[in-house]
């Protein structure tokens, strides 16, 4: 009910007990508050949330146009909404290494329980397309250290994004891992990766968690959760997934009201009021004043 009965800081206790417990850890992408719910319903062991979400959320392309005022906002409406710890997308920290500092604490101040930065150059793009470009390694390994001294609470996950591997190759990006380690990450997310093995070499690079990235159209198969688990990947995130599906959802019902004149085809597809009422915890908040929820929502058997 409201908000999430779970602090910032046990949150990060948990997500540093999952990295460190040997399972794959699932974060799928929360494209709102409620979808984190969701998330959190299914099971998942966290909530992802990414930086191409929020800004194509707002209808603008993932090349650094949102700002980390919105980011710390939206992310930090997403986290509250659920128990679990969410990790946000905060692209190359928003600027220069001072910056790197305040965005951590905008987002430690926000209740997440961890971010990435990266190793793009602004404008940047996403880390699955050609053309990218990345900084030098003194200002990669700055912009973390930045990161790292910044925080507060020494389970704020520090995880340093390097997109080297398509610009440079995978040897390039074993030692900026290595490089970005040394500097004070927690973790690293080896961005583009083609193949398992590529993943199972950064694993052999480091000795901190590794992530993978499965978004959809992509450099990267979309491998499995044991494909990656035998890779010693230890957190796996689908960033976009949910809110493509949502999206193509919302596109085909659209399509459906423009050539039925009704949108009776796409009901036994939509999520129904009853469950939508219970994913808000609608019937909870009869314990501040019992008329809030003194009815039978529509579409349930009387005896439900
Ligand atoms: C993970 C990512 O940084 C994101 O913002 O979600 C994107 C995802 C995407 O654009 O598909 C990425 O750069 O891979
Ligand atoms: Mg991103």
């Amino acid at each position: 009910m409201l908000y999430s009965s779970t602090t910032p800081e046990q949150k990060r206790i948990a997500m540093r007990e999952g990295l460190a417990s040997g399972t794959l850890q699932q974060y799928p992408g929360a494209f709102n508050p409620l979808s984190a719910r969701l998330i959190q319903e299914k099971g998942f062991s966290g909530v992802y949330i990414s930086g191409a979400v929020l800004a194509n959320d707002l209808g603008l392309p993932d090349i650094g146009l949102t700002t980390l005022t919105e980011v710390a906002a939206r992310a930090g409406q997403i986290a509250r909404m659920t128990d679990l710890p969410a990790i946000v997308d905060a692209d190359t920290g928003f600027g220069e290494p001072m910056n790197v500092a305040r965005t951590i604490q905008e987002l430690e101040n926000a209740g997440l329980a961890g971010c990435h930065i990266e190793d793009q150059f602004n404008p940047k793009r996403c880390g699955h397309l050609d053309g990218k470009n990345v900084v030098d390694l003194d200002t990669a390994t700055k912009r973390i250290r930045a990161a790292a001294d910044a925080r507060r609470d020494p389970n704020f996950l520090i995880m340093a994004r390097t997109d080297i591997r398509a610009v440079e190759g995978l040897e390039a990006a074993q030692d900026r891992a290595r490089a970005l380690v040394e500097a004070g990450a927690d973790a690293i997310f080896p961005e583009a990766m083609k193949t398992v093995e590529e993943f199972a070499a950064i694993r052999a690079a480091v000795d901190v968690p590794i992530l993978a990235n499965m978004t959809e159209f992509g450099k990267s198969e979309l491998f499995t959760y044991d494909q990656l688990a035998s890779a010693g990947v230890n957190m796996v995130i689908y960033p976009v997934t949910l809110l493509r599906s949502a999206m193509g959802a919302a596109e085909r019902t659209l399509e459906t009201i423009k050539a039925d004149g009704t949108q009776a085809a796409s009901v036994p597809s939509m999520l129904t009021r009853a469950r939508l009422y219970d994913l808000v915890d609608y019937e909870a908040y009869n314990r501040f004043d019992t008329s809030v929820f003194n009815f039978q929502v529509p579409g349930t058997p009387a005896s439900a």
